[in-house]
């Protein structure tokens, strides 16, 4: 019998529980630890283990770990899992707009002989700009979409009166590595984008608050030597939170599955 593949996950909120759903219906994989806040009292299915600590997620030694929890939770575990050996797959990608958290997890991957993979999250058509890039790309535009309830808790909220918003507003307009740092719930997106394309300062960004929408959707304009592309995601957000739309989850779930498959097709 084949070893099934064990995974950690870091964080139990809306996308872990729906990674959890998708995970548990594959035989290949055991979802077997999950590394949560002391403080938090949701509990988690029967059958994983749950840690309040990192080092008992290392001591734990899974295949695999899965940060599902936030900027934050990269930062600060993610590096020392690398040099436990152990590989990752994160979703939080804006974290990655800090140069220095970027060498030190390239630092630590190397150092512990492990793999970082970021997922392409709740974006689509990042093999297209990748391909694209390698001729020389003139302009990467991406635009955010949400409804203004999605922007709550957000610097939106200085801009636009989220509330009482009849019509959609554009609140913000820059570059990637502002939008992934400002918006860390809602922008991971422009990250992946910036990584795949022409990295944080290049990408152009533009989020709108939109009251006339109900999904959460994502549009990735590409110019370069290739030609040009277009492409327009429209999220359906999951219902336990409204800033994240479900294909995230399904991205990181789908990058989980291919990993533990014998081939890549
Ligand atoms: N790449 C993408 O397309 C997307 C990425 N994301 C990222 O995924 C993260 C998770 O999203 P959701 O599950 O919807 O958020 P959520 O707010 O529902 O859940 C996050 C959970 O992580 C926990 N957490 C935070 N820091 C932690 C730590 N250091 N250790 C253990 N647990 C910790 C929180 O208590 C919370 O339960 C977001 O914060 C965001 O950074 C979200 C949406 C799309
Ligand atoms: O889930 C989404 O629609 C995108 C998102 O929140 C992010 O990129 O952080």
């Amino acid at each position: 019998m084949t070893q099934k593949m064990r995974i950690g996950i870091i964080g139990f909120g809306a996308m872990a529980q729906s990674l959890v759903q998708q995970l548990s219906k594959r035989d290949a994989i055991h979802i077997a630890d999950c590394l949560i806040r002391s403080t938090s009292t949701r509990p988690v299915p029967g059958g994983i283990v749950r840690h309040d600590d990192i080092s008992g997620l290392i001591a734990a030694a899974p295949d695999l770990v899965v940060e599902c929890a936030g900027h934050r939770s990269v930062a600060d575990h993610v590096p020392r899992l690398l040099r436990a050996g152990i590989d990752v797959t994160i979703v939080s990608i804006g974290a990655l707009a800090d140069a220095a958290i970027r060498e030190e997890l390239q630092r630590a991957a190397e150092e512990g002989g492990a793999r970082l993979v970021a997922v392409a999250g709740a974006i689509g058509g990042l093999d297209a700009l990748r391909a694209a890039a390698l001729a020389g790309l003139d302009a990467v535009t991406y635009t955010g979409r949400k409804p203004p309830g999605a922007w709550t808790g957000t610097p939106a909220e200085e801009v636009v009166a989220l509330d009482t918003l009849r019509e959609p507003a554009t609140f913000y307009e820059g570059s990637a590595a502002e939008a992934a740092r400002d918006y860390p719930k809602n922008a991971n997106v422009t990250a992946a984008v910036a990584l795949a394309g022409i990295g944080f300062d290049r990408t152009r960004v533009r989020l709108i608050a939109d009251p006339t929408t109900r999904t959460n959707s994502h549009q990735l304009e590409v110019q370069g030597a290739f030609g040009r592309f277009a492409i327009t995601i429209e999220n359906n957000p999951l219902p336990e939170n409204p800033k994240t739309s479900w294909l995230a989850a399904l991205s990181v779930a789908e990058a989980v599955i291919r990993r533990a498959g014998k081939l890549e097709l």
